[in-house]
């Protein structure tokens, strides 16, 4: 099973080049995209409808010209109107505008809102600066006419690397792209203007993309199935791992045993929450199959890490702000246990990033933040927490830390010190729950108890996650997730 690879739009080009390069012609390439929107367009009209088409200066707009040739031989009534004039196209667009034998009128006097259908073939992977002027009032008469709006690789206005929206953009209910997804596919809220997303195949070879890819994919269970802990036949519960919990104050317990069960429930053999000694009474009161320690501070974790059996941790959720919770980490990198770091383990080294350069890079180790806590742990680090893109920020805390990211988020990124990165899509705003986030350390740490590495265990647990609130839908709280994951095992492993 073949990962699926995410090209960023300078990899796009390239691959575009050692194909052209390879033999198959430009152009042939843009008839071959302008075909596979046309089919899509097809399928969204009445016979003799009116198609609109918004065409730009560049190959996008050369593939608008494909597909109004292609759909007025089928019968359908094309309006054609070009952002700027046709003397001024370059490269493969001049041919593809040749093809069509209709009238070109200025952008500016196309009726949008006489439409069946808008094929938006302005801006596509060249977008290069905000919309302004004429292309702005366009972007914005298509959206205001209400009509359906067909995209030609991505919605004109979202910037193709970051999936942001450069001034203004257009809201497509559908966007057709061509060979693989592009990172605004899948980021926000680039996803959200695209629609609907179809990959077209326009015959770039898979070696090609995987050559230009640089590492970066859709998280879908091809890129970690074949790694899915099964236990064997003979294996016993030590085999499957030991997963340690740390526990907050007698009245923040919620939180680790939300982790404890989810990760119980992802196959960790066994799992302990470890708790301050004031903290016990509360935790016995509400675990069964969940193991009990008393744990004071760094040096009570410490002691109990003499156990070498315990080789998954989750320290972070409602620890407390504190030093104690810092020594608490140091504690932990140190064992060199699997470990999974989320909320106060994060917020405590708020502005002290330089206390964990590097401190994760001898272990598996998995930082979650969201937005607030990247931000916080990431102070006075312009490097790490400025660039556009949310796959950059990840990719540089994950080599300033050493640890895997997951910069969590309705496009959730997950990226590895070693280059590899992931973008997220199968999540529900339902997870927006109290208590979500730690039952995805719970089920990470699970991952990893039984042996996943780090990376495959952080994109895993992430979709698991995602697909369990997504299973469940409108009421879904933080406690129900962990007994969805069953369901959700059951589907990937059988
Ligand atoms: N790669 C492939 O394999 C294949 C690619 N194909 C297609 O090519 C597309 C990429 O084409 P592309 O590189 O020509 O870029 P595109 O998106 O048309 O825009 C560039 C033009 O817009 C202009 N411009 C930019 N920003 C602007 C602004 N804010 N406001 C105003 N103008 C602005 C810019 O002008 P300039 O910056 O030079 O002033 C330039 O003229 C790709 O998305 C896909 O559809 C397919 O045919 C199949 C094979
Ligand atoms: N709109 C959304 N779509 C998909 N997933 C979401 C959305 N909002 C939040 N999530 C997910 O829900 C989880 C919330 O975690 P977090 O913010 O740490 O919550 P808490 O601290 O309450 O546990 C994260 O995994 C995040 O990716
Ligand atoms: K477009």
């Amino acid at each position: 099973m073949h990962p699926e690879l995410i090209l960023r739009p300078q990899q796009m080009k390239q691959a575009d080049g050692l194909t052209v390069a390879s033999g198959i012609p430009g152009i042939e390439l843009m008839r071959r995209a302008g075909r596979a929107v046309a089919e899509a367009a097809a399928k969204m009209l009445m016979k003799e409808a009116h198609v609109v088409i918004a065409a730009g200066p560049g190959q996008n707009g050369g593939d608008g010209f494909v597909v109004a040739a292609l759909l007025a031989g089928q019968g359908y009534r094309i309006s054609l109107g070009l952002l700027g004039r046709v003397e001024q196209l370059s490269g493969d667009a001049v041919l593809a505008a040749r093809d069509w034998k209709g009238p070109v009128v200025p952008i500016d006097s196309l009726a949008f809102d006489e439409a069946d259908l808008i094929v938006d073939a302005l801006f596509g992977t060249g977008l290069a600066r905000d919309l302004e002027g004429v292309a702005r009032i366009a972007v914005e008469r298509m959206n205001a006419s209400g009509k359906p709006i067909l995209a030609v690789d991505l919605s004109s206005g979202i910037d193709g690397d970051t999936g942001q929206v450069r001034g203004v953009a257009v809201k497509a209910n559908r966007t057709i792209t061509f060979a693989a997804r592009k990172p605004c596919h899948l980021l926000m809220p680039g996803r959200a203007y695209c629609g609907d997303v179809e990959i077209a195949d326009i015959g770039i070879a898979r070696e090609t993309l995987e050559a230009t890819s640089g590492r970066l994919f859709a998280n879908t269970p091809s890129l970690w199935l074949d790694k899915l802990p099964r236990p064997e036949l003979s294996s016993h519960k030590y085999d499957r791992g030991h997963t340690l919990v740390l526990s907050g104050g007698a009245t923040r317990t919620g939180a680790a045993r939300l982790a404890a069960r989810a990760a119980l429930r992802t196959g960790s053999g066994l799992v302990t929450v470890a708790s301050p000694p004031e903290a016990l009474g509360v935790n016995a009161a509400h675990l069964t199959a969940i193991m009990l320690r008393g744990c004071d501070g760094p040096e009570g974790l410490h002691h109990i890490l003499q156990d070498e059996r315990l080789n998954s941790l989750v320290l972070g959720p409602a620890l407390g702000v504190h030093s104690g919770t810092r020594a608490m980490v140091a504690v932990a990198a140190h064992a060199r246990r699997s470990l999974v770091l989320d909320a106060d383990a994060l917020t405590s080294f708020e502005g002290l990033a330089t206390e964990v350069h590097q401190a994760f890079r001898h272990a598996p180790t998995v930082l979650t933040p969201h937005d607030g806590e990247f931000m916080r742990l990431f102070k006075g680090h312009p490097d790490i927490i400025d660039p556009e893109s949310k796959i950059e920020r990840a990719h540089r805390a994950a080599a300033y830390t050493g640890a895997v990211l997951v910069l969590k988020g309705p496009d959730t990124v997950i990226a590895a010190p070693d280059g590899r990165a992931a973008i997220n899509a199968n999540g529900t705003p339902y997870l927006g729950t109290a208590g979500s986030g730690d039952t995805l350390c719970g089920i990470i740490a699970g991952l990893m108890a039984q042996g996943l590495p780090a990376f495959e265990a952080a994109c895993a647990g992430v979709w698991i996650h995602g697909e369990a609130g997504a299973s469940f839908g409108p009421g879904l709280i933080a406690e129900d997730l962990a007994e969805l994951i069953p369901g959700v095992l059951r589907k990937l492993l059988t």
